[in-house]
């Protein structure tokens, strides 16, 4: 890339308008009879076109070549990638835990290295996710990926990905997230070498800022911390492969330049990043504890309002100042599924066995709640002001029953004991007759 040095714009989903030459980007149009330097132009739609203009995702792209030029796709091996529906077996109302997905010693890039844990909705009819852990230990190298079937979000647990887009380059980190728009073409480097994380795949509605209500115009994610890349192109030609994800499979075609050749793009569609320690935390500063709904830091809305296609929500270090209330979260059971993973630290339901890079799953009315050594400890604390320290988990919280795959569900990593965390809940009743 001619524009090496990672700078950003910033604010989400801003208009932007960047270009890595000068005069590349067309004044006052967006498709000129002949665009400056030669380029082509392109649209990028993210949205349908009649989207409402609140709601309408499109960038116009300047590149060396339209993003027609490659070969024609041909099957590829889908490896442990898996999409909705998952029929390959029955989902079970079953909690489920697993350990974290071992990076493998075998030379294996982003691609190789993504296995599906579950997922939800349909691919093709553009409703619900695929969540996915990606582990990988090499970049890759002379091939290039995007996702027709929806918008990636990724949560690094370990070690930081240089994500080379047609918008530009962004590098995330663990405690940083980063999300490329359905359809944008990229590669993943590793600058520090192995790497671990999660993917959520959202076949649905971009993910958007969820609403303040009272709480006002700023707190929760600022719009303003939101990072865009500037644009940044390749000029280079070689036998190069464009792998696609396409209606739950992988195909590839041949490709002889890279097609990260964008020298200048306008719009409002592109990938970003933000870094979750930027989160302000809003909480309870009296009694109770509050949903999890109040760590949301990105929401794609289905069509009801409330109810999210998926809520990404964190839990980050906090103060807990909670007066006369059993802190960690309460027992429930929950119309939305809720599939949790740890970046960092200890998780204050659990204690042990949910470690990071790990991950659990409670399906719709699955209850679930503290084990019992911290029911146990929780309620008989001193509730001292306490800062939870050193600690990062998440959740993708959905309105539809998460699948596991059969890999979630017969392979090395699940926990075939988790029910036992609960098995030490002891009768406290006192009240009999
Ligand atoms: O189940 C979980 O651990 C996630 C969660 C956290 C919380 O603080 C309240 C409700 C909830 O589902
Ligand atoms: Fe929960």
């Amino acid at each position: 890339m001619t524009n090496n040095s990672l700078e950003y714009m910033t604010g989400f989903g801003n208009e932007f308008e960047t270009e890595a030459l000068e005069n590349a980007l067309p004044i006052g149009q967006f498709s000129p009879q002949k665009v400056n330097y030669g380029l082509y132009a392109e649209q990028f739609s993210s949205t349908a076109f009649t989207a409402p203009r609140s709601e309408n995702r499109r960038t116009w792209l300047y590149r060396i070549r339209p993003s027609v030029v490659q070969g024609d796709y041909q099957l590829m091996d889908n490896g442990l990638l898996r999409s909705a529906p998952i029929t390959e077996v029955p989902t079970p109302p079953t909690m489920l835990r697993w350990n974290p997905v071992t990076i493998p010693e075998q030379a294996t890039d982003f691609i190789d290295g993504l296995v599906t844990m579950a997922a939800n909705g349909s691919v093709n009819g553009q409703a619900g996710i695929g969540i996915h852990i990606y582990v990988a230990n090499q970049s890759m190298e002379g091939r290039y990926f995007y996702n027709a079937d929806g918008e990636m979000l990724f949560v690094p647990q370990q070690g930081r990905l240089r994500l080379k887009t047609e918008c530009g380059i962004l590098e995330v980190r663990a405690g940083e997230i980063a999300v490329i728009p359905r359809g944008m073409k990229f590669s993943v480097e590793l600058p520090d070498g192995p790497v671990r994380g999660y993917i959520c795949e959202n076949y649905g509605n971009p993910y958007i800022l969820p609403e303040r209500g009272p709480v006002g115009a700023n707190g929760y994610a600022n719009d303003r911390d939101f990072q865009y890349p500037v644009a940044a192109f390749e000029d280079i030609e070689g036998d190069f492969e464009i792998v696609a994800k396409f209606s739950g499979q992988l195909y590839r075609a041949d490709i002889k330049h890279s097609p990260l050749d964008v020298v200048a793009w306008t719009g409002n569609s592109a990938p970003y990043k933000y870094d979750l320690a930027r989160f302000n935390v809003m909480n309870t500063v009296s009694y109770d504890h509050p949903d999890p709904s109040i760590f949301t830091v990105l929401t794609s809305p289905s069509g009801t309002p409330g109810v999210a296609n998926v809520d990404f929500a964190i839990f980050p270090e906090r103060w807990m100042v909670a007066e006369h209330t059993f802190r960690p979260p309460y027992y429930h059971r929950n119309i939305m599924s809720e599939f949790m993973g740890l970046i960092k630290g200890v998780y204050d339901a659990k204690e042990a066995g949910f470690v990071p890079g790990g991950s659990s799953l409670h399906n719709c009315m699955s209850p679930h709640g503290p084990e019992a050594e911290v029911f146990e400890k929780a309620s008989n604390a001193e509730l001292e002001p306490v800062r939870y320290q050193d600690t990062l988990a998440f959740m993708f919280e959905s309105r539809y029953i998460i699948a596991p795959t059969k890999y979630a569900l017969e392979g090395q990593e699940r926990q075939d004991d988790y029910l036992d965390c609960w098995k030490g809940i002891k009768k406290h009743f006192n009240g009999a007759k």
